[in-house]
């Protein structure tokens, strides 16, 4: 029997509080997360923003037990999704490969290599597409594949994201559905989606199509839950001084908390496992937020994390993919991310963004010979010679 390896894809998260340095510098250094002129710029900047957050980071982290649970929980949906595909008549080996922490994407390419992989199905644990979460792993396994001719003889397919799959679905408004019930009149809660933000020229600028899935998968799951609740989506998890995608969750919530809304469930949606940003971020700040705003009663509709439910979604998706036309790492990300490349590297005469970009790296050129004279006293064109 042709040997099945199935590799899940997550961000990865600090096991414990010395990590949290070095995972958000490795995190800082990757140009999906950043998006930067200059690739040299990149490594010293991730240094400098690691840095300057690693403290405050590291606060947070302590409040939810000293580490991130994401490697266990993942691990755990692992465990489940191998016993479902056995149950289902499927032998498949399961893998974890983490974008910025242990275990490295890496050490499970290394590791499903070694065990003879034959067919491989890389699932992200992501329902919905972003450049900078399942797009920088297909990034980054794209660049492992074409350096090693190893990898080349594993045939693998690609699950790009996957939020309109029914039993995903269905786990997520049976967990709403079970939250809704704790109280008194149901009907008149309001539900309170929060997704992780991304910064708004993503979108706009790069192609990102993860606003639209993230819209679509709301409505979806609302279809799904058939309830007549009112509902709000909103955006989390803001980093750094550009604008990000609107509105904002604390913003949100203090808007409805001044209308009057006594009870809310807040909904996760572009997680499926706890970590940080469940435990601390809504349980903890959001939670505070929703209460100095008038919110009384405030609920947090557990992530899907191995609700059997969710479970057989991910063995469903497995099982279509094996039988689903092969497509390259490369092709999948191209045909998500629908715009051009960011930064444009195509000059574009008039008002336009690659204009702007282009004016940027000329400043920033003349800028740092500015810097060079003033630190050598000499001018760039004498120290080359030309005058
Ligand atoms: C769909 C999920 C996620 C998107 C989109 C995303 C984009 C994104 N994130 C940052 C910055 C940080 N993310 C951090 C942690 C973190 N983010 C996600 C998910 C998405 N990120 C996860 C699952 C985690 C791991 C949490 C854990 O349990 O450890 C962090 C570190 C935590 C902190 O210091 O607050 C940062 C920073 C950016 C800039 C970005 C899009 C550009
Ligand atoms: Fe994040």
């Amino acid at each position: 029997m042709d040997r099945v390896g199935v590799l899940l894809l997550n961000l990865g998260g600090p096991d414990k509080l010395e990590d949290v340095g070095p995972f958000l510098y490795n995190l800082f250094s990757d140009p999906e997360i950043i998006r930067l002129p200059f690739s040299w710029l990149q490594k010293p900047l991730a240094w400098l923003i690691a840095s300057r957050r690693t403290q405050k980071s590291q606060e947070n982290y302590k409040q939810i037990g000293g580490g991130s649970p994401l490697r266990r929980i993942t691990e755990a949906q692992g465990e489940a999704l191998k016993e479902q595909l056995q149950a289902l008549g499927q032998e498949a080996n399961i893998y974890v490969g983490m974008r910025y922490w242990h275990p490295y994407t890496e050490e499970a390419i290394a590791q499903l290599t070694q065990d003879n992989i034959e067919h491989l199905v890389i699932l992200p644990l992501y329902p919905q597409f972003s450049i900078s979460t399942s797009g920088s792993s297909f990034r980054l396994l794209d660049k492992l594949w074409q350096e090693d001719p190893k990898l080349q003889r594993i045939e693998y397919k690609v699950i790009p994201s996957w939020y309109k799959q029914p039993s995903y679905l269905q786990a997520m408004a049976e967990l709403i559905a079970q939250e809704l019930d704790q109280f008194p009149n149901p009907d008149s809660v309001h539900v309170f989606f929060s997704a992780h933000g991304v910064p708004k020229n993503y979108v706009e600028e790069a192609g990102d199509p993860y606003q639209q899935e993230i819209e679509e998968c709301t409505a979806l799951i609302m279809q799904t839950l058939n309830r007549p609740n009112e509902h709000t989506l909103a955006y989390q998890s803001r980093v750094g001084p550009v604008e990000w995608l609107q509105p904002y969750t604390d913003d949100a919530l203090e808007e409805l908390g001044a209308k009057g809304v006594k009870d809310l469930v807040v909904v996760p949606i572009s997680f499926v496992s706890e970590h940080i940003e469940t435990l601390q971020e809504i349980d903890i700040e959001y939670r505070e937020v929703a209460e100095e705003s008038g919110i009384e009663n405030f609920r947090r509709v557990p992530a899907p994390n191995t609700h059997p439910l969710f479970i057989r979604a991910l063995a469903d998706l497995v099982l279509d993919a094996l039988k689903s036309p092969s497509l390259k790492l490369s092709q999948v990300y191209q045909m998500k991310k629908k715009v051009r490349i960011y930064p444009p590297e195509r000059w574009e005469w008039g008002i336009t963004t690659s204009a702007e970009v282009w004016n940027g790296r000329i400043a920033m050129l003349g800028f740092i010979a500015l810097v060079i004279e003033l630190i050598t006293g000499r001018g760039l064109l004498h120290m080359i010679g030309i005058l």
